[in-house]
């Protein structure tokens, strides 16, 4: 275990992003510790691997939306454990530089998970406009801050942080729009006294794997039994295309409970030979909805 709190966070930036104020919800807004902005994912990823940054957050997951590819693919290859959750309230908003000139807007900019989120709206307000992608919601506002012709969709903070005004708010098509973060380290890292110190059972956890299974009838069937048996509760299950070879796939599974839990020792107790390979990602105290 680390003896101190490694002292940068790196997340998605530019600053303003909803993984910023995902950071800001779990660590404080204190200064102690440096926020470090990156261009994409992965490089939040890359960071905390390198040891340049002591944690991670990455949005792993959204109500309306579904899954983070990117964030779901990097967790197949790193070599990091999850040692917390934040579940953050989403609001887009629809931001413009100068909104007298809103007949000038040609097109919007944003996350391609905030567009998926706010589609309905999109389709009914300005159906004809061009949508483009771009690499999160405050790189959307820092674009619209530089051109009157392109209106962004992201949140509160990032108007702010580019001086946008808000043209239509709560854009989002579902008004409970909810994103998931993770917390990723090197190792199980003490998190400060607000936090629960990650790697021990608080008796309100959640765990995450990897599972890997043969292609072959009742193999899921199998991997998911022991779960029934121990009653541990299964929080979610995702399945992403495992790489190695076509047609073949890796299940994400996250449950209730620590990997010290005794369920828990006897779900995988009973697991050892039902699957391929699993990997543990990690064990860490569930957050509030
Ligand atoms: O662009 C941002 O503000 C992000 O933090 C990324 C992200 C995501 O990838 O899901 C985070 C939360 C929202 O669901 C939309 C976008």
């Amino acid at each position: 275990m680390m003896s101190e709190v490694p002292d940068r966070i790196a997340f998605l930036g530019p600053p303003g992003t909803f993984s910023h104020a995902a950071v800001d919800r779990f660590f404080g807004h204190s200064d102690a510790q440096e926020r470090l902005s990156v261009a994409n994912i992965d490089d939040v990823f890359l960071e905390v691997e390198a040891g340049n940054a002591g944690f991670g957050v990455v949005p792993v997951e959204n109500s309306t939306e579904g899954a983070v590819n990117s964030t779901q693919d990097c967790l197949i290859d790193t070599s990091l454990t999850i040692v917390g959750e934040i579940y953050l309230p989403i609001e887009h908003n629809l931001l413009l530089k100068d909104p007298a000139r809103l007949s000038e807007v040609r097109r919007i900019v944003s996350h391609k998970q905030s567009l998926g989120q706010c589609r309905l709206w999109l389709r009914t307000h300005y159906p004809d406009m061009e949508l483009c992608e771009v690499s999160s919601n405050a790189e959307a506002a820092r674009l619209a801050a530089d051109d009157p012709a392109t209106a962004a969709i992201a949140g509160e903070v990032a108007a702010r942080f580019f001086d946008l005004t808000v043209v239509a708010d709560r854009i989002q098509d579902r008004q409970d729009n909810t994103t998931r973060f993770l917390v990723m380290a090197r190792e199980h890292a003490a998190l400060g006294t607000e936090h629960q110190v990650a790697g021990v059972s608080t008796g309100q956890d959640k765990t995450s794997i990897l599972v890997y299974t043969e292609n072959k009838p009742g193999a899921l069937f199998r991997v998911l039994e022991p779960f029934d048996d121990f009653q541990v509760s299964l929080t979610r299950i995702e399945t992403r295309p495992a790489r190695d070879s076509m047609w073949s796939y890796v299940f994400f599974v996250d449950f209730e409970g620590h990997m010290q839990d005794d369920a828990v020792k006897n779900v995988f107790g009973k697991l050892a030979g039902r699957a391929v390979k699993i990997k543990n990602l990690g064990s860490y105290p569930r957050a509030r909805v």
